[in-house]
């Protein structure tokens, strides 16, 4: 058997078993699934064809090998660029495809020139590779855009994917242009890339392993997606998309340790909507909805990064803000409130009646968390007696530090 024959023979049976992981991994629904898949399935064709190209006629070992491996080239580039958030201009890449498979068939059946032919599909091998990598580059932004103070969300192993798939791409694209350089200053440049030489079982090997790796390197980046997505689904609350209860008691239990051992402050913030249920009941549940949300989205404004806010359940948000000593807390309740009336100034009159009581405390060093919650719920329950719209805060131990203080008249 030839040496040519069993590489493209490994390629074919790692596309092949990447291909049925991929499978297996399900959810069709992720963006980049389909173009990945089609990525496996034409390197598994590819492969196979150029393994038994000697055999075959040339239309089927030669043309359509050529083809199936640009389209899995275009399949990669596309779900790379659907994984990163980017436009997958399907159409432009199957031209692309279109293109390179008939200067193939011109360069070979026409006007027989092994380096045209050479230089066609490196270029259009290279720049796939650019593409991809460009990709994963802006892929890493978004993602770090989206992480903002949710960094343990995003483990170190997205970043060795990354690097993987940004080294094959080098590797790949660094291996054509060297190809291109080699065809151009040889003394006997090779005619057929099947030519037993050392130069070209190097440039076979790399160009048919580099499919299944950068296919696997997609199939990586999206177990990771899956597993980004079931804990942000597990972490957070669907409405608002502020922190749910559960993650809430754990980054609380983590900031408390923390603000101890580094010796800083750490205020919490218990809000309530005021007089939500009559929201409910006079503009209706859609309306109710829109109000938490637009909580939600005017403490995102005023908070910063490493502050949290979590939805406790029903209209009960909490804030966490390390840090900060309970002036600042006080600052914050107020500037949120002020957020949510900018906001609210707008909409509809069931909205625009949508007024914040808010508690807030600080941690006492040692102290357990539950005592910090039940501090800032008195204050809340404060908040609420002296007729809501306000921010209290109470310092540790019980007392009231700032007495009532209106954050505006009530309307
Ligand atoms: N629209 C909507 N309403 C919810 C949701 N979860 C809980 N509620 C409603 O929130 C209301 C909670 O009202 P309460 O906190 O008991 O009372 P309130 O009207 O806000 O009055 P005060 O808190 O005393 O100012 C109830 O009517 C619940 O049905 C939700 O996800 N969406």
């Amino acid at each position: 058997m030839l040496a040519t024959q069993q590489i493209f023979l490994i390629a074919s049976l790692l596309c092949f078993l990447v291909y049925l992981a991929l499978v297996s991994a399900g959810s069709q629904s992720l963006r980049g699934m389909r173009a990945m898949r089609a990525a496996a399935l034409l390197g598994l064709l590819g492969n196979l064809l150029y393994a038994f190209g000697r055999e075959l006629p040339t239309l089927l070992g030669y043309e359509i090998a050529n083809m199936a491996y640009s389209g899995a080239g275009a399949a990669l580039a596309a779900g790379y660029r659907q994984l990163s958030g980017r436009q997958a201009h399907v159409r432009t890449l199957a031209l692309l495809v279109a293109a390179v498979g008939i200067l193939t068939v011109v360069f070979h059946d026409w006007f027989d020139s092994f380096m045209l032919r050479s230089a066609v599909v490196s270029l259009f091998q290279a720049g796939i590779c650019i593409d991809i990598a460009h990709s994963v580059l802006a892929g890493r932004g978004e993602q770090q855009r989206r992480s903002h103070g949710q960094v343990h969300l995003q483990g170190p192993g997205q970043q060795h994917v990354q690097r993987f798939v940004l080294l094959m791409c080098v590797l790949v694209a660094g291996g054509h242009g060297v190809r291109m350089l080699f065809l151009l200053i040889a003394a006997n440049p090779p005619t057929s890339l099947l030519q037993p030489s050392t130069a070209s079982l190097a440039i076979l090997t790399v160009a048919a392993l580099a499919l299944p790796a950068l296919t696997l390197g997609g199939l990586l980046t999206l177990h990771r997606h899956i597993v980004y997505q079931a804990e942000y689904i597990a972490n957070h609350d669907h409405l608002t998309g502020a922190w749910s209860r559960k993650a809430f008691f754990e980054i609380a239990e983590r900031e408390t340790t923390r603000a101890r051992h580094r010796r800083q402050p750490l205020a919490l913030m218990l809000i309530d909507l005021d007089h939500f249920k009559a929201i409910n009941d006079s503009a209706g549940h859609e309306a109710g909805d829109i109000a938490l949300q637009l909580v939600a989205t005017s403490a995102r404004e005023t908070l910063r990064a490493v502050d949290c806010i979590a939805r406790l359940g029903g209209d009960e948000f909490a804030v966490l803000l390390p840090g900060a000593d309970l002036a600042r807390a006080s600052a914050v309740g107020k500037a949120l409130a002020e957020a949510l009336r900018a906001v609210t100034s707008t909409m509809p009159a069931a909205q625009r009646r949508l007024t914040l009581s808010i508690g807030a405390t600080v941690t006492l060093d040692g102290e357990p968390f539950k005592t910090t919650l039940a501090r800032a719920d008195s204050a809340l329950y404060a908040a609420k007696s002296a007729g809501r719209d306000q921010v209290i805060a109470l310092a540790p131990p019980l007392h009231v530090v700032r007495p009532a203080s209106k954050v505006s008249a009530s309307r």
